[in-house]
């Protein structure tokens, strides 16, 4: 075995000191403000040395019972609980709905379908327009309730709607998805893994009956954490507490909430750093439409590029994105690194994050990336374009 492997100078991050357009990565990015708590409270349960209630959510010191509140508040739902990120908190839901019905967008992600089979429910598709749009029609989810409805005999049970999806950074329209849900009585989740905490999300104004969010992903927080918000109306179902008692012991544990395994997962860097972060989350969503423009400005700038084409909607409402550039794939085929040439051609003008191998398409996220680095990107991607004999409009 070759402990020196794990050495803190092999330990060092890859990408250490480069921009970083990762789609995932941009709204993860740690705080100054939570950077400077990190090392008092990065050992093992450190949250939980004054527990007097046997929850994580409960703790008054550090103020995690107030935190919850104000999340719920930031978020206008009714409660919070913290989970380990948003795919826990969509199986938390969803246990509460176990081999029942449930409808979700065709842009939604893995982890939907994946807490769906986990709690054995029958998964539904609302289709989406196709290329290149790839829009989530609202309407459409009628259509699928109605369908299901033929199909089964009832109506679903359930309903997911992806916010911002994963593969395009399409902005769903997350309101009247809200209201038809609300007409057919059916209770929706909506999955804010890329947009609560970069942009504002009212729960209420949205219809929405639960909000999962990841806040390794969109709250500048450490992982692994995501927030569960719903209305009081599902309270008693989703956060169920413990039934059991040991057959030979007599023992219950009566304040344990069975779906987050009694006491959520999350008991030191992340829920502090999520906390840590929360007041430059609160201000930052206020200057979403800045960042919006500058991914905007970005689009414009890449379709200069030959055989650059932004795929997904038209405009952008939201800094992820997915190109097209069937041009570079072209020189991806007769280059000796193959498809790994894009990567490593950013690499070296100091940008990480695309993904290694891919050209033929490719994702990026722009979020918090000040103009300059914006700039320093679209100027990188024109750079290798040119060198390799692509046109570029001025
Ligand atoms: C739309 C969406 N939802 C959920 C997740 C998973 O989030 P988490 O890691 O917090 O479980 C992802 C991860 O990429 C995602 O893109």
């Amino acid at each position: 075995m070759n402990l020196d492997r794990y050495s803190p100078q092999n330990l060092r991050r890859p990408s250490s000191g480069m921009i970083n357009v990762h789609p995932i990565q941009r709204g993860g990015i740690l705080t100054e403000e939570a950077r400077q708590v990190i090392l008092e409270w990065a050992d093992g349960y450190s949250v939980c040395d004054l527990c007097l209630e046997g929850r994580v959510d409960l703790v008054k010191n550090p103020p995690i019972a107030e935190f919850k509140r104000d999340v719920a508040e930031f978020l206008n739902m009714d409660e919070v609980r913290f989970t380990a990120g948003a795919r826990h908190a969509k199986f938390v839901i969803m246990s509460a709905f176990k081999e029942k019905t449930i409808v979700v967008d065709s842009l939604a992600h893995y982890t939907s379908y994946i807490a769906a089979e986990l709690n054995d429910m029958k998964v539904y598709e609302v289709p989406n327009s196709g290329y290149p749009e790839f829009k989530i029609e609202p309407e459409k989810y009628a259509e699928t309730f109605e369908r299901v409805k033929e199909e089964t005999g009832k109506y679903p049970d359930l309903a997911l709607l992806t916010h911002v999806d994963y593969r395009y950074g399409n902005l769903a329209d997350a309101k009247e998805v809200g209201k038809i849900c609300r007409e057919y009585g059916i209770p929706l989740i909506l999955n804010t893994a890329y947009s609560s905490g970069v942009m504002e999300v009212d729960g209420k104004k949205l219809n929405a009956d639960f909000i999962v969010a990841s806040g390794h992903k969109s709250w500048a927080a450490t992982a692994p954490i995501g927030i569960l918000a719903t209305n009081y109306d599902f309270v008693d179902d989703v956060f169920r507490t413990s039934k059991t008692r040991g057959e030979w012991s007599g023992r219950a544990f009566t304040k344990k909430e069975v779906a987050l395994f009694g006491c959520s997962p999350v008991y030191g860097l992340p829920i502090i750093t999520l906390m840590a972060s929360f007041p430059a989350v609160v201000r930052r969503i206020k200057k979403w439409e800045e960042e919006v423009a500058k991914a905007r400005w970005f689009v414009k700038e890449m379709e200069k590029i030959e055989g650059v084409q932004l795929i997904g909607e038209r405009p952008k409402n939201h800094t992820l994105m997915q190109f097209e550039s069937p041009a570079f794939h072209s020189i991806a085929k007769r280059h000796k690194k193959r498809g790994f040439f894009l990567y490593h051609e950013l690499k070296k003008r100091g940008i990480v994050g695309v993904q290694p191998g891919m050209t033929k398409n490719f994702k990026i996220n722009v979020y918090g990336l000040s103009w300059e680095e914006v700039e320093k990107v679209a100027e990188a991607f024109k750079d290798i374009a040119e060198s390799y004999g692509l046109e570029v409009e001025d």
